[in-house]
């Protein structure tokens, strides 16, 4: 391990569109949860269960036919029909008992703002049209996550856009084997990397 890595956190991006996520808990937090689905993969099929559904989850939720809310208590047979779990009940023994049922049906669980009971967190998401970055502060601080955020959308260019779909109409082009059009990918970005004067690459 390289020194001073202290997060060990694996980041990967979900075909969340592909899966059943099952959403437990309508109020503030579930509220955040499912803006964060919707804003990043709004076809997602999503149930959510919650004993009470707050006004401002259910006007989020009513321009989606793919979000179905079932009014009603948690209970553990609800985990069998999905992928991934997002708990935000506000109840940290019933958060336990959740999480402890999910780990015995083998699904991974994030518990809203339970750090120790999470199985992945959500990340703080960049998005520049195809571009996405997610940003991690291995929990240390959802409030530095959320300003890098900010920061990363002001610094990139939206022009980004448009030199992936044209590197990607480039690549699509190239002939040769794989080699060859990994080196002439690598040349066609160099620019990307370098500081501008003197086109010499960044170390
Ligand atoms: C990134 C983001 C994604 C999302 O939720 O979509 C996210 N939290 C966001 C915002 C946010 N959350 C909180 C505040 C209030 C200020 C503060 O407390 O800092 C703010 C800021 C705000 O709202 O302004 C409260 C909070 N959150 C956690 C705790 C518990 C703790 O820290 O121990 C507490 C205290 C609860 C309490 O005291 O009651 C924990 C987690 N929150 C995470 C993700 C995971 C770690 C991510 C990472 O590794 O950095 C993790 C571990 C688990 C998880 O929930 O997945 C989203 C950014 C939205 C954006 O980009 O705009
Ligand atoms: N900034 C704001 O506008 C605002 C507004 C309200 C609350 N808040 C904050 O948000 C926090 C509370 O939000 P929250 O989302 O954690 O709690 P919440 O009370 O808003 O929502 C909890 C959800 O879990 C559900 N639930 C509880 N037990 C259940 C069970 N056994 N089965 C199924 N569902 C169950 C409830 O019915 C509800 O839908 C507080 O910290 C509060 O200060 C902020």
């Amino acid at each position: 391990m390289p020194a001073g890595n202290t997060n060990t956190l694996f980041p990967v991006f979900l075909k969340l569109e592909q899966m059943k996520v099952l959403l437990l808990g309508a109020g503030y937090v579930g509220l955040e949860k499912l803006t964060a689905i919707l804003n990043n993969a709004p076809a997602t099929k999503v149930l959510v269960v919650a004993k009470e559904v707050f006004p401002a989850f259910r006007e989020a939720a009513a321009s989606f036919n793919n979000i179905t809310i079932i009014e009603g208590a948690y209970n553990a047979d609800y985990l069998d029909d999905c992928d991934i779990i997002i708990s935000a009940v506000n109840d940290i023994p019933l958060s336990i008992i959740i999480r402890n049922d999910a780990r015995k049906k083998g699904k991974l669980i994030n518990v809203a703002d339970k750090p120790d009971l999470c199985d992945f967190y959500l990340g703080s998401i960049v998005t520049k049209g195809n571009l996405r970055l997610a940003i991690s502060t291995n929990g240390k601080s959802p409030t530095v996550a959320k300003r890098l955020k900010e920061i990363f959308n002001e610094l990139l260019p939206d022009e980004l856009d448009e030199v992936l779909n044209n590197v990607q109409q480039i690549r699509n082009r190239l002939k040769g084997d794989f080699q060859h059009k990994v080196h002439q990918l690598n040349e066609l970005t160099k620019i990307m990397i370098s500081d501008g004067e003197n086109n010499t690459p960044v170390q």
